[in-house]
């Protein structure tokens, strides 16, 4: 128990023994001006060495006009230096995405290095206990490099010795607000670098309208939205089990609808086909006539439709052995994509207990065996917990879209995905800010990706049925509601 004592020295004086009059005073030894001086002269010489050493090009280029000054004098100097600046704001106007890569990004990148991170690091890094305070000393991670994108600064760190990368993930909210970002990503660049992602503005703010249809028929990564870097979403469906995951509102509509969209030539050209399953009556059943007769709606229908997928299954697996083991989409054997909307329905509130674990088993086999043949299976589903949902492990690629709580994120997108930054539980509900906003994590990558998915209108479903099937028997006018 240390106390404090009065008296000039009073800061520095402590007793250990409450009500003594004994007193430890400190030798106060007093240095010299002239070595203070020589100390601080050697520390700008050696700022300034640094700093030609790590920017020569940015210093050759700042002394220029100085060197022209002394050698011709100001107004020659002037004549001379006068286009480089002219040529560059010219540059900036005819072609700014050229600009904004060679100059614009690393002069932004510089100027966020001196006038944040470097101004704040100390600081964040010892209140946010990620540097530690030693007998008067401070121990920082090192901050190594920083590159800006149009919408996020990547900041490289160097880890103090002994840390983990759990020290950091629990941390990304002190280094979000710390740094004045609204979020922060944390990835392993290698053994002992970080690499810290602060987003600037969010370029997924406001909704994406509806993607064109595709001109050539694909199964491959379907186009459905924009990742948060501003590269289009390609979304895998063939070789692959997808499932989505969003509280109510959350825009899971909208990612099951922009991957039809983009499967539109695909079916049409007859290497796709898309089965569809829509216990709640609502999303799929708007855009009934593109699903033919593999449409269902009653849980006994919809269980004789998964049998009947299952049996596709076996019969191209009984096929296929020992001759291929990977699928290529052709009219004799499309890519068959099983499209559940709210599969809680099917499983996990589905009274009939025979029929749920009829449902059950032939989901859980066509997810298990179903990709290698090209058989799909795209889920959504509202609450993922295990109880309603035992075998979202099946699944390669999950999405989250906005979910009610923490825990569920990491229960969609596995362990640790929202240390890694992807903050489900974030997402604003108000649906032209957070509606098909979510995360992606694929089977290859354990880095949560941020993404928004286009939104795909009753009108454009409506145009999608109509341009698809122009007879078909279930006529869409501009009346009709989705839960037709
Ligand atoms: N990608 C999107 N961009 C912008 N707004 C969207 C998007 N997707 C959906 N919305 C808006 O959010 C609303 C709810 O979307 P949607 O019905 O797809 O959610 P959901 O997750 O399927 O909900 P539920 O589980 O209740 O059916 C839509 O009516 C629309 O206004």
């Amino acid at each position: 128990m240390f106390k404090r004592l009065p008296g000039d020295e009073a800061r520095n004086l402590v007793t250990t023994t409450p009500d003594t009059a004994v007193v430890f005073r400190p030798a106060v030894v007093t240095t010299p001006a002239i070595i203070t001086i020589v100390i601080l002269a050697w520390r700008l010489l050696a700022g300034l060495a640094r700093t030609i050493w790590r920017h020569p090009i940015a210093i050759t280029i700042a002394s220029i006009p100085a060197v022209l000054t002394v050698m011709y004098g100001w107004r020659t100097a002037l004549l001379l230096v006068t286009p480089a600046p002219v040529g560059l704001v010219a540059w900036a106007l005819s072609d700014r995405s050229s600009f904004a890569r060679w100059i614009g990004y690393r002069l932004l990148a510089w100027w966020r290095l001196i006038w944040v991170y470097r101004r704040h690091w100390q600081s964040v890094m010892v209140i946010s206990g990620l540097g530690r305070h030693l007998r008067g000393r401070d121990y920082l991670p090192r901050l190594d490099k920083i590159t800006c994108t149009s919408w996020a600064d990547t900041v490289t760190v160097r880890m103090l010795d002994g840390q983990a990368v759990k020290d950091w993930t629990d941390r990304t909210d002190h280094l979000a607000h710390g740094f004045g970002s609204p979020s922060c990503r944390v990835t392993i660049a290698k053994a002992g670098r970080l690499t810290l992602a602060f987003p600037r503005r969010d370029p997924l703010a406001t909704p994406i309208p509806v993607l064109p249809i595709p001109q050539q028929p694909t199964v491959g990564p379907v186009e459905i939205g924009k990742q948060e870097d501003g590269r289009p979403w390609r979304l895998k469906v063939h070789g692959t089990h997808v499932l989505v995951a969003g509280a109510t509102g959350a825009g899971k509509g909208s990612i099951i609808w922009s991957t039809i969209r983009g499967l539109l030539p695909a079916v049409r050209a007859g290497l796709v086909e898309i089965w569809a399953l829509d216990p709640k009556l609502m999303e799929l059943s708007y855009g009934r006539a593109l699903f033919g007769d593999r449409y269902a709606a009653a849980p006994e229908e919809c269980a004789d439709l998964l049998d009947q997928a299952v049996t596709v299954m076996q019969e191209r697996a009984a096929r296929f052995a020992g001759l291929q083991r990977s699928h290529t989409p052709t009219v004799e054997d499309p890519f068959v994509l099983v499209v559940v909307d709210e599969v809680a329905f099917l499983t996990a509130y589905q009274a009939d207990r025979q029929l749920k674990q009829r449902i059950s088993a032939a989901l859980a086999t066509l997810t298990t065996q179903g990709r290698a043949v090209g058989i799909g299976v795209m889920a959504a589903l509202q609450d993922p917990r295990k109880e309603v949902m035992n075998i979202r492990n099946l699944f390669p690629d999950k999405i989250a879209l906005r979910l009610d709580e923490s825990e569920q994120v990491d229960m969609v997108l596995g362990d640790g995905a929202r240390d890694r930054g992807a903050l489900a539980d974030h997402i604003s509900p108000v649906p032209e800010r957070g509606a098909g906003i979510g995360y992606v994590r694929l089977e290859t990558s354990p880095d949560p990706v941020r993404v928004r998915a286009a939104y795909v209108s009753d009108t454009d479903i409506r145009a999608m049925v109509n341009q698809h099937e122009p007879d078909h028997p279930y006529p869409m006018t501009a009346d009709d509601g989705r839960a037709a």
